[in-house]
């Protein structure tokens, strides 16, 4: 199981992750986040991380903008996490691959919700619903899980990574979520706040043990 790190704020912190051949690390490109990568790390350190795929996370950012971080940065994957439209997803993936967030609440109708994202982008992801929506910091990272059942009569269509509150404790529960037929397209596990001892600085000892168990499926 391949295995995304999100909200990488520390130089090296991203360098153990490539050590531990992790296959993703997410940056954070929103300044309103508290692991907003450019407040820790400049564009060339980020450029010079060249074993790891790095994942660029932009909520409702401009086209020139997330261009400009992807040349700079020399980014992967682009990962849309606010409120883009289709059209916008379409544009940006004639320049670089991307993955749609999508933030799920409790009654969501999944396959409603990325219905006409399906041949815009190339991948999803599924992160939990805040509570408060329209605040600055609630677009990701709420450190809670969403209902895994919903996404269980899906037909996802396309990889995904499955977000949202992952921790260390939840080894089991993402092991059994992997025997559903929902998970055959299950591309990534996505963990963010639940592996950090502050917003932006991970505890490595538990991503290390984390994804040695995850490896292991
Ligand atoms: O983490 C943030 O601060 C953030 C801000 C804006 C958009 C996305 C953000 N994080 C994303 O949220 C998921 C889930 O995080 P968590 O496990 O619930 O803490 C994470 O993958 C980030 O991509």
């Amino acid at each position: 199981m391949r295995l995304k790190v999100c909200g990488m704020t520390e130089p090296a912190q991203m360098d153990a992750l490539e050590k531990m051949d992790v296959t993703f690390g997410g940056l954070i490109f929103y300044p309103k986040s508290p692991r907003y990568a450019l407040r820790h790390m400049t564009t060339l350190q980020i450029k010079n991380f060249k074993t790891i795929n790095k994942v660029g996370v932009f909520v409702n950012a401009s086209i020139d903008e997330i261009k400009h971080m992807v040349d700079e940065c020399r980014l992967q994957l682009v990962q849309l996490h606010g409120d883009e439209t289709p059209k916008f997803c379409e544009k940006i993936a004639d320049y670089i691959s991307v993955v749609k967030a999508f933030r799920i609440a409790e009654n969501d109708d999944v396959s409603y919700k990325i219905r006409d994202y399906m041949d815009m982008c190339d991948m999803f992801l599924f992160d939990t619903q805040p509570l408060t929506q329209g605040a600055d910091n609630t677009y990701g990272g709420t450190g809670k899980k969403f209902n895994w059942d919903l996404l269980k009569n899906v037909d996802v269509g396309k990889p995904y990574f499955l977000s949202g509150g992952i921790g260390p404790d939840d080894v089991a529960d993402v092991h059994a979520f992997m025997q559903e037929p929902a998970a055959k397209a299950l591309f990534a596990l996505d963990v963010n706040s639940k592996f950090e001892t502050s917003p932006g600085v991970k505890d490595m000892h538990k991503v290390s043990q984390f994804y040695n168990d995850i490896k292991a499926f």
